[in-house]
């Protein structure tokens, strides 16, 4: 379960001047968070850096917030436990919203393990603005991947709740997109994330 706070007494929201639809018009597309999620190793980096230079290059106004990166700064405060996973993807989550309401594509690249928390993002979105891609690769070539070392960190015990090994992830029920990433090039898997974002967001 994840909760959103409900903000304190006495705080009146603050509506700006330009609205979703003249951004819209003149970026020539929706904002929206392209929320990746997946064991570690099974891909998000990669597909949300190369689909953004993808849509970039089509003048997308993008944005990526990687885990690993937030974890240096807004979110260094925050461990592996169930509940401060809970809290970072709750923080993301909020700052992708910040983004895609001032009408940016932001790919967020988070292991982000907890259906629940997942889905407390995607309600504090307007309908169709959240887009679940899942990473979908088998453990063992996640570990046998192992682009930083982790697995075999965690394997040595020096992780001890590492994703997929001592710590949950619950796979997606309905995710807009599954991108099964052992299976095909990561050139095609970003290509395949590009055109179904092309398809979702640019305005007609
Ligand atoms: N215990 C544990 N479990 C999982 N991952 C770990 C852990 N400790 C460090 N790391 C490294 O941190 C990256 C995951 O951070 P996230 O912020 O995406 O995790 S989460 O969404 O809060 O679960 C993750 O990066 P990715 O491999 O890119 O997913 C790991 O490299
Ligand atoms: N179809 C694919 N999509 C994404 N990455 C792939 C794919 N096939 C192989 N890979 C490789 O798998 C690794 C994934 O690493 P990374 O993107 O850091 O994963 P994550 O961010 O999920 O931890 C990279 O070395 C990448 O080149």
């Amino acid at each position: 379960m994840s909760v959103h706070p409900a903000p304190p007494a006495n705080l009146v929201w603050q509506t700006g001047l330009l609205d979703a639809a003249a951004r819209r018009q003149r970026n020539g597309h929706r904002g929206a968070v392209v929320w990746l999620t997946g064991l570690p190793g099974s891909g998000k980096s990669t597909l949300a850096f190369r689909a953004e230079v993808q849509l970039h290059a089509l003048g997308f106004q993008t944005a990526v917030l990687d885990g690993d990166n937030l974890r240096h700064g807004l979110c260094a405060d925050l461990g592996f436990s169930l509940e401060d996973r809970r809290e970072n993807m709750r923080r993301v989550g909020e700052v992708a919203r910040l983004f895609a309401a001032q009408g940016s594509v932001v790919f967020v690249a988070l292991v982000s393990p907890l259906r629940a928390a997942r889905d407390a993002v995607r309600e504090r979105l307007p309908q169709g603005d959240f887009i679940e891609v899942h990473c979908d690769c088998p453990l063992l070539v996640c570990q046998q991947r192992d682009p930083k070392g982790m697995y075999a960190k965690a394997a040595q015990g020096l992780i001890p709740d590492f994703t997929g090994v001592f710590s949950p992830y619950e796979e997606p029920l309905a995710a807009e997109l599954v991108v099964h990433t052992a299976h095909e090039g990561s050139e095609t898997s970003a290509q395949r994330l590009a055109e179904f974002l092309l398809q979702r967001l640019r305005a007609n």
